[in-house]
């Protein structure tokens, strides 16, 4: 056996210096050696921009039906696009959502403040943007137009208009594929159908409100499925829209779980997917998937974690704090909820695993309380802004799961605790993650 111990200082030192030598150079070759892998020529780049996952799948679906038919294709995140990428690429497609009014995703985010500020030039690439929105934002589809807008003004060429997408319309997605086969590609395949999936049990969690209704219901897991904290539960109502869920249970808990709040509308009518959860009878079926959503996976690192929820959006948070616990990830969680008697089914299994350990720091925040003090989660952020600095040093990271006002409420009361680059910085490494609806 070889003895690399040695004692004597000059042996030592010349071995360090070697060491520190080896290091430099292979920090070179490596540095090299990455910049080589990162700029790989392709027939085709896809670049994916997604708040709740529908781009990134969509883009999945693009770059297999591409490389299927033949093309050398790459995929990744428009987050991490660089410039070098994007000039390597014979043709650049571009898969984008629009979320918060007219903003890109937060993966998008990144692209839009770095790259869309400079103009490169692109004049020997084609590019072509699928653009996924909502006729109901007055903003359609506005991401995907600047991103498309962006590529002309570096000069790239337009294979094709832009492709807007009206809550995943069909016909707009048959008129992307043929354009995929035009371009040599294969047809898209969906990789994980939609299954019957049987109701096994549904309980109003807050009877006694006055808010709207909200249930928590369990599905079986459909046969073969598996999920990880974050990802969604997608259903497909009878006139075909397809509605995404937060899945607040992990597989190890037997069943797919969701908690839903009631929609009802202005007049009178249900919502079409919590219309259809929460009169569902027990047994009966509907056509449910599990989808992975990367944006809202675990948040990396090994630094402590704050989570902060509103109403159902306990369900997002509840499965990573089951996970980052279990890794010794100190979790502070704050919650909010109207009423402490009559919404408070969710804090109680909360303040449950508080005692238990699992949950370092617990605040709640009520807004309808009968004292008519009302807090919200914002406010609590406010409140304890200096505490929330010292729980998340440099290192720590943040999970926001919710409705799209609250969400903006916290980002901003964070903004102001953290400062604006604390928060970017999180943004771009993936410990600040949010998943709002
Ligand atoms: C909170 C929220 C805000 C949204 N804002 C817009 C918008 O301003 N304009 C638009 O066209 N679509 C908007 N949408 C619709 C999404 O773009 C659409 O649902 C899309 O399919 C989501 O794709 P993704 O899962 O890849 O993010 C919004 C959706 C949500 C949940």
């Amino acid at each position: 056996m070889i003895d690399f111990v040695t004692t004597d200082p000059l042996r030592v030192g010349l071995a360090a210096g070697a060491g520190v030598l080896w290091l430099l150079m292979s920090g070179v070759m490596l540095t090299r050696g990455r910049a080589r892998a990162s700029a790989v020529a392709v027939d085709a780049l896809i670049l994916s921009a997604s708040q709740t996952g529908q781009a990134e799948e969509l883009a999945r679906h693009t770059h297999k039906a591409l490389n299927t038919g033949g093309l050398t294709t790459r995929l990744m995140s428009l987050g991490k696009v660089t410039v070098e990428d994007l000039q390597q690429a014979k043709l650049v497609l571009v898969v984008a959502s629009t979320t918060g009014v007219g903003d890109a995703p937060d993966d998008g985010a990144a692209f839009e403040r770095a790259l869309m500020s400079a103009r490169p030039d692109l004049s020997a690439q084609s590019f072509a943007v699928l653009a996924l929105g909502d006729r109901s934002y007055e903003d359609f589809c506005a991401f995907g137009h600047r991103v498309h807008n962006w590529f002309t003004a570096c000069e790239a060429t337009a294979k094709k208009p832009i492709t807007e997408v009206n809550d995943l319309d069909a016909q707009a997605l048959k008129q992307w594929e043929s354009y995929l086969k035009e371009w040599g590609g294969a047809a898209m395949q969906a990789d994980n159908p939609f299954a019957p999936t049987s109701l096994i049990a549904r309980e109003r969690l807050n009877p006694k409100s006055e808010a709207a209704g909200l249930y928590a219901i369990e599905f079986a897991i459909p046969e073969g499925a598996t999920w990880v904290a974050g990802d969604l539960a997608e259903i497909r109502t009878s006139s075909g829209h397809r509605r995404d869920y937060s899945i607040a249970s992990l597989p190890e808990e037997g069943r797919v779980r969701l908690f839903v709040r009631e929609v009802i509308k202005a007049d009178g009518s249900r919502g079409e997917g919590s219309g259809l959860l929460t009169t569902l009878a027990v047994g009966e079926n509907v056509p449910l998937r599990l989808k992975t959503h990367k944006g809202f996976h675990a948040p990396t690192g090994d630094g402590p974690v704050l989570l902060i929820a509103a109403g159902s959006g306990l369900a997002g948070l509840r499965p990573h704090l089951l996970e980052l616990a279990g890794r010794g990830r100190g979790c502070w969680l704050i919650y909010g909820e109207r009423h402490p008697l009559h919404d408070g089914r969710l804090s109680d299994e909360m303040r449950g695993w508080q005692q238990g350990g699992r949950i370092r720091k617990l605040d709640l925040a009520f807004s309808r309380p009968d004292d008519g003090v009302k807090t919200y989660v914002q406010d609590v952020v406010a409140q304890q802004a200096a505490a929330i600095r010292d729980w998340l040093g440099q290192g720590g990271s943040v999970l926001v799961c919710g409705g799209l006002d609250m969400g903006r409420g916290v980002d901003a009361a964070l903004k102001a605790a953290l400062g604006p680059d604390w928060l970017e910085a999180a943004l771009s490494h993936g410990r600040y993650r949010r998943d709002l609806y």
